[in-house]
């Protein structure tokens, strides 16, 4: 039978800097992401996401631990691991003095795609840029840059894509046309792991979440589980002093008993993965 883990990851750990000023950027992860699936990590800055991703990618080695991608494993394997995934990197290295058009060509031919002008024509309408295809891309805004990103990604039809925070540094409208783009994305079974810093950007898009935080992954489930372990409802009240406090309950009932009991300034509402993250941490994510 197929696994039906597409990624394993077992014991990850990933230091930079020489040995008297060691940094820990990836500290003892494991995690599997199942075949068809959208897998976030998400952390703060600094919190070893883009480490685990260049790992991933075989852009950088591991210290020690493995990772195994479709039966093959980063280090030993990686032009088998290349050819099956599509990389979105945070930089962007489109080429600006060409066309959008022009970009997917040279990167197409780079990479021996067959039937390529339709499959041009077939990424860049999926990301709504086939009417520009003759723009340079200097003359693009951010979110069409990265949607070019996107297209040119998808290009050789990997089967699984990589998003390295995909709408960092966008607007908020923006993102979620971003967002639209990666829900299609999945089409075809494909497998998605993405990183991000932003709470509904996971909860709009991941099925399962790993929360990471100082190269540690703290926590790792749904969305809808991640939550109810620390309670779905939270009431909100400022207190004499000016600081917010925060009460988590399993039920609305409990939360409403709590905020009769506090009186004043109070709201209640339903929990979110900041809250998780708070709890587990005592930190905050943005
Ligand atoms: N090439 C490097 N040399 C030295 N330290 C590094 C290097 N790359 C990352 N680090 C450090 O490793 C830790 C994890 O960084 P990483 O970029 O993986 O985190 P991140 O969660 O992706 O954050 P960001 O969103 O800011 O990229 C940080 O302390 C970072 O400063």
């Amino acid at each position: 039978m197929k696994n039906k883990f597409i990624i394993e990851v077992f014991d990850l750990q990933k230091h930079y800097g020489p040995p008297e000023k060691r940094i820990t950027a990836v500290s003892s992860i494991s995690f599997k992401i199942e075949v068809g699936t959208v897998f976030g990590l998400l952390g703060p800055n600094g919190a070893g996401k883009t480490t685990t991703i260049k790992i991933l990618t075989t852009l950088t080695m591991p210290d020690s631990g493995r990772c195994v991608i479709d039966g093959f494993d980063v280090v030993n394997d990686p032009m088998e691991i290349k050819r099956r995934i599509g990389v979105v990197p945070q930089e962007n290295n489109l080429d600006r003095e060409l066309t959008a058009y022009e970009n997917l060509l040279i990167y197409g031919m780079l990479h021996n795609v067959k039937n390529l002008k339709e499959k041009i024509e077939e990424k860049l309408r999926m990301v709504g840029l086939w009417e520009r295809k003759d723009s340079l891309v200097s003359h693009f805004s951010g979110g069409m840059q990265r949607r070019l990103l996107f297209a040119r990604a998808l290009l050789p039809e990997p089967s699984i894509l990589f998003l390295d925070e995909p709408t960092i540094g966008l607007d908020p409208q923006i993102r979620r046309q971003l967002w639209d783009v990666i829900r299609k994305t999945r089409i075809d079974g494909r497998t998605v792991v993405l990183t991000t810093h932003y709470i509904e950007e996971a909860e709009a898009l991941c099925d399962r979440i790993g929360i990471l935080a100082k190269g540690r992954l703290i926590a790792l489930d749904t969305p809808s589980n991640l939550k109810k372990l620390v309670g779905e409802y939270v009431v909100d009240v400022i207190d004499d002093e000016g600081r917010l406090m925060q009460y988590m309950f399993k039920t609305r009932d409990e939360a409403h008993q709590k905020a009769m009991e506090l009186q004043n300034g109070v709201t209640i509402r339903r929990s979110n993965l900041e809250d998780v993250f708070v709890k587990l941490t005592g930190g905050r994510i943005e």
